[in-house]
């Protein structure tokens, strides 16, 4: 268990947008040092939590807490040692990336000129850093954001969707650039949609549906807390693989609802191993096997999908019982 003060605390935490209830009692704790995910669909209320966080609006109820302090103790003070954007950085595009660097750093003042250099060097911009930002791609420009929040040397860097919008070789950068700077110590809260990014890189995640809290915990509780595999298996005789399947309770097989037919496997990887090898022996061809969903994602489908019939008031999802850590 950490001790100490928190980086962010949030207890009770709501806000309403007339009849709408973005961020509906949210209770948070992020622990200095950790890279901590909130995790949702669109709507869920992530971007609302983080600009409460960054003070751009006010809770309706609740308390947040920022290394200790609440905004109505320590007003915009609150915010030191924080950095991070809401949504994309943006930056004169008709400037070089060191120039608009340069007229951050003269607002933010206390020295942090000195540190252009070394904050573009850690975000592999240092050989583009003379080029206007207008020509940067959308992940340079997203990189080019944490460097300028980088400039002030926070303690907690704030990311709204770091990987939003970004092309398969930006998302890889984009988490290897967060993963360095938490290996450094810095602790990190950022928001996503994708639990492959959450799971790849953060240590705690809390997420969220329509506002609410649906599940509070490590990534390695999540993991435990996943429903099996879910694959596409294609054979020479799905009938025959159907009866066969009645032969190993570990597996659940049925017909799939994929328009190219098939059967739906759910098994963990050892089960379906031997499932596998026992339609061969039956003589039934396996002609594909794919994973359909991955565990994880597949928990994160079950705790957020919403019933469409639902009202936003109506109490999240009652996930499966198995899951620890879960809220409602
Ligand atoms: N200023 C506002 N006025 C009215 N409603 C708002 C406002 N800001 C957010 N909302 C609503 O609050 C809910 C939560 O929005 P929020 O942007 O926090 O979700 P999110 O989880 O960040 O989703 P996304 O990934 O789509 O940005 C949404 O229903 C949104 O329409």
């Amino acid at each position: 268990m950490a001790v100490g003060v928190p980086a962010v605390e949030a207890t009770g935490l709501v806000k309403r947008f007339g009849g709408l209830t973005a961020v509906d009692q949210v209770d948070l704790r992020v622990d200095v040092g950790e890279v901590y995910g909130i995790l949702g669909p669109n709507g869920a209320g992530k971007t609302t939590f983080l600009r409460m966080l960054f003070g751009l609006i006010r809770p309706d109820a609740g308390t947040l807490r920022v290394f200790g302090r609440t905004w109505a103790e320590a007003g915009p003070s609150m915010l030191d040692g924080v950095a991070g954007f809401i949504e994309s950085p943006r930056f004169y595009p008709y400037l070089s990336g060191r120039r608009n660097l340069n007229l951050l750093a003269g607002l933010d003042g206390g020295g942090a000129d000195s540190r252009i250099d070394e904050v573009l060097d850690v975000v592999d911009l240092a050989g583009r850093a003379g080029d206007k930002v207008g020509g940067y791609s959308f992940g340079m420009r997203q990189r080019l954001g944490v460097a300028a929040s980088l400039l002030r040397d926070p303690r907690l860097l704030v990311l709204d969707e770091p990987a939003n919008g970004l092309d398969p070789a930006g998302i890889r950068d984009m988490r290897a650039l967060v993963t360095r700077l938490a290996a450094g110590g810095l602790t990190v809260l950022l928001s996503s949609h994708n639990m492959d990014e959450v799971e790849e890189i953060c240590d705690n995640v809390t997420i969220m549906r329509t506002g609410r809290v649906v599940y509070h915990g490590s990534i390695d509780q999540l993991r435990a807390q996943a429903p099996d595999p879910s694959h596409r298996l294609v054979t020479s005789d799905d009938a025959q693989a159907l009866r066969l399947a009645a032969d190993h309770p570990a597996v659940a097989v049925a017909v799939s609802g994929h328009p190219d037919g098939g059967l739906a496997l759910r098994a963990q990887p050892a089960d379906a191993d031997a499932y596998v090898l026992a339609l061969g022996q039956a003589g039934v061809a396996v002609r594909a096997l794919h994973l359909e969903i991955a565990p994880l994602e597949s928990l994160f489908f079950m705790l957020t999908e919403t019933d469409p019939t639902a009202g936003r008031d109506v109490p999240a999802q009652t996930p499966p019982d198995a899951l620890a850590g879960v809220t409602s």
